[in-house]
């Protein structure tokens, strides 16, 4: 998969996916990321990006030519591409988006905006309008991260062998179980016993407990489609 940013902070992107799944990912040759740094499609000597916007109003607006031109750049292969505006006005972007982005496109264009946003007319050029959630970002950077990060994740092999985006709590429809490691006691805080007992039967129905005790306290509006032994167990933590 293929994922392209335009951006005018380059080093913001070039600089987390080196690291982790993504950084591994990128040296199977799983996933490629190119970023493109907008000011490049600019055609003033000051690389001018941002202008006042029209009717007034606090803060700059994005200019559409460097994303325009940028996007004519990338269309110029005539590959089949999707591309993605980040925006607080966008459709949420959730798990279930994710695996859809993963299935559906070989390749993914993410556009990042900064200061109060972007002409509006850039949106006549894209296919989708995203939004990581309901907070205020200073810019689309972080949101293009959060894609890139979640779809390549479910790319088979990208986690490697041992490890399986399935498990990954969103996909099973609720928050994980708590994890433990070594020492079994740190400062007289003891793992649970059921996790020293071997027994796989137990723990995996304590993992369940506990999974489903989270999601109730934090999540209630994952828990929908339950399985009956499922309901049966959140009932008895009722
Ligand atoms: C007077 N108006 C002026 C604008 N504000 C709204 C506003 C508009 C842009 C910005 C900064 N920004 C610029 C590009 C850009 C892309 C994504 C995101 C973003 N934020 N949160 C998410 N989940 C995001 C995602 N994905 C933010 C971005 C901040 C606040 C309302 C009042």
């Amino acid at each position: 998969m293929k994922f392209e940013v335009l951006t005018i902070f380059p080093e913001i992107i070039e600089c987390y996916i080196k690291h982790g799944v993504l950084g591994k990912a990128l040296n199977k040759g799983i996933v490629e990321v190119k970023v493109y740094n907008l000011r490049d499609f600019t055609s003033d000597k000051h690389k001018k990006v941002d202008d006042y916007p029209y009717g007034g109003g606090a803060g700059m607006v994005m200019q559409i030519e460097p994303f325009y031109n940028a996007i004519m750049h990338l269309k110029a292969d005539e590959k089949p591409r999707k591309l993605v505006l980040l925006s607080p006005q966008g459709r949420k972007f959730t798990q279930k988006l994710a695996q859809k982005f993963m299935e559906e496109s070989k390749a993914m264009v993410l556009i990042c905006g900064r200061y109060e946003g972007i002409d509006e007319r850039v949106k006549a050029f894209v296919d989708e309008e995203v939004s990581i959630g309901d907070y205020v970002l200073s810019g689309g950077e972080l949101a293009a991260l959060v894609i890139i990060d979640s779809v390549v994740r479910l790319i088979p092999g990208a986690l490697g062998d041992e490890l399986s985006a399935v498990e990954d709590s969103f996909m099973k429809g609720f928050l994980d179980y708590p994890h433990y490691t070594r020492p079994e006691d740190f400062k007289g805080m003891k793992v649970p016993e059921v996790l020293l007992s071997g027994d796989h039967k137990k723990i995996a129905l304590w993992r369940k407990r506990q999974a489903l005790k989270n999601t109730l306290k934090n999540r209630p509006d994952l828990l929908k489609n339950l399985s009956p032994e499922d309901m049966r167990i959140l009932k008895e933590l009722c």
